[in-house]
């Protein structure tokens, strides 16, 4: 491990991520908006934030903890910074690590996820990377390729595994037993227990996204809580 690597790293260690991201068409897609959210997470005490979109992450620029950028783009199944000009324009906007796709199906670009890695790692020697990955195999592949850390935020999405309710707590321990880089957990944790539970299994950090940021999906559980009542009234 770099020692800038070792460096972000020991900032993460034991924290919570909060992604901050609105999808398009929704009230809260704005990169002001998102920076501000970005601030409050902060306060609160995330000792990281992810950040999807190029201005996003420029909107977010001088923020006292490390930004972990993506770009979403595209129809095809891998859309999560699906090439390595995504993964250089990330870097270019301040991103000090970069979200990439980390499962191993074929990138719209043509490269192997080990050449995007490179590539990167070539014009952005600085730049951090994290694998988003969708099941044991991913991470090790991604493990292989050079990257820097190993997400779950695939896990459910990519056809490879399940959707849990929540987290998958059975990927993220399998990861931490079989992999030697830091495993960040991501992908529905939807309450500080589940966060907890994440880091037991062996998480290294946390990510948060939509139990923190996402006020319409967080209104629609308590509307549906409270149906469910209306319902056993009735
Ligand atoms: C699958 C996918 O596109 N995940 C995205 C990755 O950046 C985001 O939409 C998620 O909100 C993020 O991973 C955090 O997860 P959750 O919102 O479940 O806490």
């Amino acid at each position: 491990m770099s020692t800038l690597s070792s460096d972000i790293s020991d900032r993460l260690a034991g924290g919570l991520i909060v992604s901050c991201q609105a999808y398009p068409g929704e009230p809260m897609r704005d990169p002001r908006t998102m920076a501000q959210i970005a601030r409050a997470a902060v306060i609160g005490g995330a000792v990281a934030v992810r950040l999807q979109g190029i201005e996003d992450i420029r909107a977010a620029a001088g923020l006292d903890v490390p930004i972990v950028g993506l770009w979403k783009d595209g129809d095809a199944d891998v859309f999560i910074t699906p090439t390595l000009d995504h993964a250089r324009a990330v870097a270019d906007a301040g991103a000090d690590v970069v979200a990439i796709d980390g499962t191993r199906r074929p990138r719209p670009d043509g490269l192997t996820l080990a050449a995007t890695v490179a590539g990167l790692r070539d014009t952005h020697p600085r730049a951090l990377i994290m694998a988003d990955c969708g099941s044991l195999d991913d991470a090790i592949a991604s493990e292989e390729a050079g990257v820097d850390f190993l997400g779950t935020t695939l896990s459910g999405y990519s056809g490879e595994r399940e959707k849990t309710v929540g987290p998958d707590i059975e990927l993220i321990q399998q990861i931490a037993k079989r992999c030697t880089l830091p495993v960040i957990a991501e992908g529905r944790i939807h309450s500080p227990a589940h966060a907890a539970s994440a880091r037991q299994a062996g998480a290294h950090a946390v990510c948060v996204g939509t139990a923190i940021t996402h006020p319409s999906t967080i209104t629609g559980w308590f509307v549906s809580a409270l149906a469910d009542v209306s319902g056993e009234l009735a």
